[in-house]
């Protein structure tokens, strides 16, 4: 039986990103796959690519009417229209944390019969997940708080490229650096971008954070975050921290971003910074300034989209034969929608 994967465009006008490239897309189309994509005003790679890639090419929204069983593939949010949603959904729902939305998301599979496979769900037997931005992020994170601490960001923020970033990282005064989370994907990006840099960071991760130097960390003069927790460790700064005579730090760019949750390693600050205005001070003098951007990636559309969709196409072509990844988000949804539904009773 022929699959069709319907990739929708995003609702976001600044999201350029897409799940998959034409590439991939030619590769599902060669194994047998029927792939349709729809047009969009802003995905960074044109729909001429996804036709001459052998992809049945439709309006923009119109997976509403798409045979039902078509699974439809995004990345962020669904719009709000329609009430009841009848596909199968492969995208960042955002849904399982009771996030604001989450519900009515959720009341609207139920009503239409229709199931999210939730890509941030989408794990190996370990629980690790297999589809993620992480790399990109922490490398736009890293080269974000470098520019920044040099005087050379400029706002508002723009999609760009690697190469362009490379290019403006290289040639600068050295500094100290370090980055915590180093081994994960984040962190690894954001080795590349202090590299490209000309810095050679503190790499910390689980092991140098147990017996927690504050000191140490505060030595450096800018820090990176990217670690990914899931029980509560000893915050990394405290806001008296900031205030420490011997403190040398002077920007931090939070990729990890987990600001109001439990597991926030990073308590020193409490809403996100934008693409409008990235940097927030949190001390006058001396000076310490702050990045937490919470959508990184979407600033190297090219890149992130590639990466991406590398690590999504082996998952594609196992979404016929229910491997256990996509059985287990099936479950996952199906055992929240339950939850939400006992809850309210
Ligand atoms: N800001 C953004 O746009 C953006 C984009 C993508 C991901 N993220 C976030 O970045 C975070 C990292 O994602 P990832 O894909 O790199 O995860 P990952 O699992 O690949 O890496 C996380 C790393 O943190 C380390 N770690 C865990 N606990 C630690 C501790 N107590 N001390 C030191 N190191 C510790 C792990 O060992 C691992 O190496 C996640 O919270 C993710 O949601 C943010």
């Amino acid at each position: 039986m022929t699959v069709e994967l319907w990739m929708r465009s995003e609702v976001r006008a600044t999201e350029r990103r897409a799940p998959i490239t034409p590439a991939d897309a030619a590769a599902l189309v060669r194994e047998g796959f029927a792939v349709t994509v729809e047009e969009s005003a802003q995905r960074v790679h044109p729909i001429e690519e996804y036709a001459a890639a052998g992809c049945t090419v439709a309006e923009t929204g119109s997976w509403v009417d798409a045979p039902r069983d078509a699974v439809v593939v995004g990345l962020k949010e669904l719009p709000d229209q329609p009430a009841e949603l009848r596909h199968r959904h492969v995208f960042f729902g955002h849904a399982y944390k009771q996030q604001e939305g989450a519900e009515r998301l959720l009341r609207r599979f139920d009503a239409g019969g229709g199931v999210l496979l939730d890509l941030e769900y989408l794990t190996d037997d370990s629980g690790r997940r297999l589809a993620a931005f992480g790399y990109w992020a922490g490398y736009v994170g890293a080269a974000l708080a470098v520019l920044h601490h040099r005087g050379e960001l400029d706002a508002p923020l723009r999609p760009t490229s690697v190469p362009d970033l490379d290019a403006r990282l290289s040639g600068g005064d050295p500094m100290s650096a370090i980055v915590i989370g180093a081994l994960g994907r984040c962190g690894r990006g954001a080795d590349r971008a202090l590299t490209a840099a000309g810095v050679t960071p503190t790499r910390w991760d689980v092991a140098e954070t147990r017996d927690l130097d504050r000191p140490a960390l505060l030595r450096h003069e800018l820090m990176v975050n990217t670690v990914l927790t899931s029980a509560p460790v000893p915050p990394f700064l405290r806001p008296a921290d900031l205030d420490a005579p011997e403190r040398a730090l002077r920007t931090v760019c939070d990729v990890t971003c987990d600001v109001g949750s439990p597991f926030n390693v990073l308590p020193i600050y409490d809403s996100t910074t934008s693409w409008e205005q990235p940097a927030r001070t949190l001390r006058d003098e001396p000076p310490l300034d702050l990045i937490a951007i919470d959508n990184l990636p979407s600033l190297v559309p090219l890149e992130a989209t590639e990466a991406f969709s590398a690590d999504l196409l082996p998952l594609l072509r196992d979404l016929p034969r229910a491997t256990s990844p996509w059985q287990r988000c099936e479950r996952l949804f199906h055992d929240t929608v339950a939850s939400v539904k006992e809850a309210s009773r």
